[in-house]
């Protein structure tokens, strides 16, 4: 097939997910994101690049942004919020830092496909992706054209974006405002 076709495909079968992500749910953790202290991200592999990336908007919104297992990342606490994008909610190393962030008394907000994962059952604030991982063993109805999370990675970054614009709404910033924090070592 015309690689021109598949990237039409792609587009097409993400804008048919994202139809199905409910506004609420964004709305929900714009509101939690600004609510909280100190904002944590986890993610591993391709949730992890996401979950960077939006570690990277969320410091230009002048917000405390740090990610989990970075050497300069304090510990976590009370009124923090801990932000984990998991598509499977199942990932080991993920569920052992949400269950310290919950100890400490943290917040727990996850990006996934499934609610009723075990980080999903964890979470405070919960967006659900529709999307296929090989990696659940939960009753998957969800198909894709792509091979494993490569929609739910997606799709992740797009409502990662949403959530910065939500949250540039709420807080009066601008995208000016935004590119004056942009890192100046580079
Ligand atoms: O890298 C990944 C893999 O290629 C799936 O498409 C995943 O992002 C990684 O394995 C983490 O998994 P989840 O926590 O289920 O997102």
């Amino acid at each position: 097939m015309a690689e021109e076709k598949i990237l039409q495909m792609i587009l097409k079968e993400l804008e048919e997910k994202s139809s199905r992500i409910r506004g609420e749910q964004i709305r929900d953790a714009v509101r939690e994101i600004q609510t909280g202290k100190r904002i944590f991200v986890a993610g591993v592999g391709r949730s992890g690049f996401v979950a960077r990336a939006f570690s990277n908007r969320l410091m230009h919104l002048g917000l405390t942004v740090y990610v989990a297992g970075d050497a300069t990342t304090p510990k976590i606490g009370e009124g923090d919020l801990f932000f984990v994008i998991s598509g499977s909610g199942e990932t080991d190393s993920l569920k052992a830092m949400a269950e310290k962030a919950k100890q400490c008394k943290a917040r727990l907000g996850l990006l996934t496909i499934f609610k009723e994962s075990c980080l999903g059952r964890k979470a405070d604030v919960v967006i659900e992706i529709p999307g296929a991982t090989p990696k659940s063993t939960l009753d998957q109805k969800e198909t894709s054209i792509q091979p494993m999370g490569s929609a739910f990675e997606q799709l992740a970054w797009i409502v990662c974006d949403t959530l910065i614009l939500g949250l540039m709404e709420c807080m009066q910033c601008t995208a000016e405002k935004m590119f004056e924090r942009h890192a100046n070592l580079e």
